[in-house]
């Protein structure tokens, strides 16, 4: 078939605007079916409380093959996978992840991530580092992640010194609550313009709604939500996912 015999150059522009929906819809339907991980999802035992995340499920397996006891501070399967999806859609190469624990995470955004991505992951207890690791070379991704040993917020102002600010696309905050309102302000810092801020536990198992006076957690929680409410240096949407899920695009 010819573009002429589609009715000339209108029946051209038809013909091209739709052949563009189907490169643009498979491209869609790549972002979200990625299968390339599959034979470790064969290789690895999948946790009893595993469903079969389509890329996600690869680090779910992986990292879940520990004991539930190590399982219980990483974010939910389902957030692992959407954060991994938000990196790919925004072609993300600089992350940090504030909190990294035994690198569920970590991993997963290094996987989403191309050859030359690079993932800051900020960790302050030696046990979890030394739990990550491993996984981290045995996935392939131990050139993507820079493990940073120490405390997160030393880690941000060392980035900042050395001139990176407004160069991360991503920014995922997860380490002690107390510290939250620090860790979003230097991250508005160091993410670019249309970069992406995540917060975990904003929902914090509904303690955020009137917290008790002697919870500090809570209080830094409630604090920082209703302050990212009115911040009009970012977008914001609060997700009911996980322990609740806050995504900003900075303006
Ligand atoms: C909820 S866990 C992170 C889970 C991880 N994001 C995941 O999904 O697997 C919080 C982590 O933050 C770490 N952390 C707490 N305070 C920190 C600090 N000041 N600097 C760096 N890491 C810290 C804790 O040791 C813990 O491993």
């Amino acid at each position: 078939m010819t573009v002429g015999s589609l009715g000339g150059a209108r029946g051209g522009r038809v013909f091209s605007q739709f052949f563009c929906f189907i490169f643009f819809c498979q491209d869609i339907v790549t972002v979200l079916t990625d299968t390339s991980k599959d034979t470790f999802i064969q290789k690895l035992p999948t946790h009893k409380n595993s469903y079969p995340y389509k890329t996600s499920s690869y680090v779910f397996s992986f990292q879940r093959t520990l004991e539930d006891e190590w399982s219980r501070m990483m974010v939910a399967a389902e957030q692992a996978q959407f954060m991994a999806n938000l990196i790919r859609l925004i072609n993300a190469t600089k992350a940090i992840e504030i909190g990294m624990y035994t690198g569920y995470n970590a991993l997963s955004m290094a996987l989403a991530m191309p050859e030359n991505g690079q993932v800051v992951a900020c960790e302050i207890e030696d046990t979890y580092v030394q739990i990550a690791k491993p996984f981290f070379k045995e996935a392939g991704v131990e050139n993507k992640i820079d493990v940073q040993h120490q405390d997160a917020l030393k880690t941000l102002d060392e980035l900042i010194a050395a001139g990176e600010v407004g160069t991360y696309d991503f920014v995922f905050i997860d380490a002690d609550k107390v510290n939250y309102d620090r860790y979003y302000e230097k991250s508005l810092e160091l993410i670019r313009t249309r970069g992406i801020i995540a917060i975990d536990n904003v929902l914090w198992s509904g303690r955020v709604v009137n917290p008790a006076p002697n919870d500090t957690s809570s209080q830094a929680l409630d604090a920082l939500n209703k302050k990212i409410y009115k911040d009009q240096r970012v977008e914001l949407s609060m997700l009911t996912v996980g322990d609740g899920l806050t995504i900003t695009i900075k303006r």
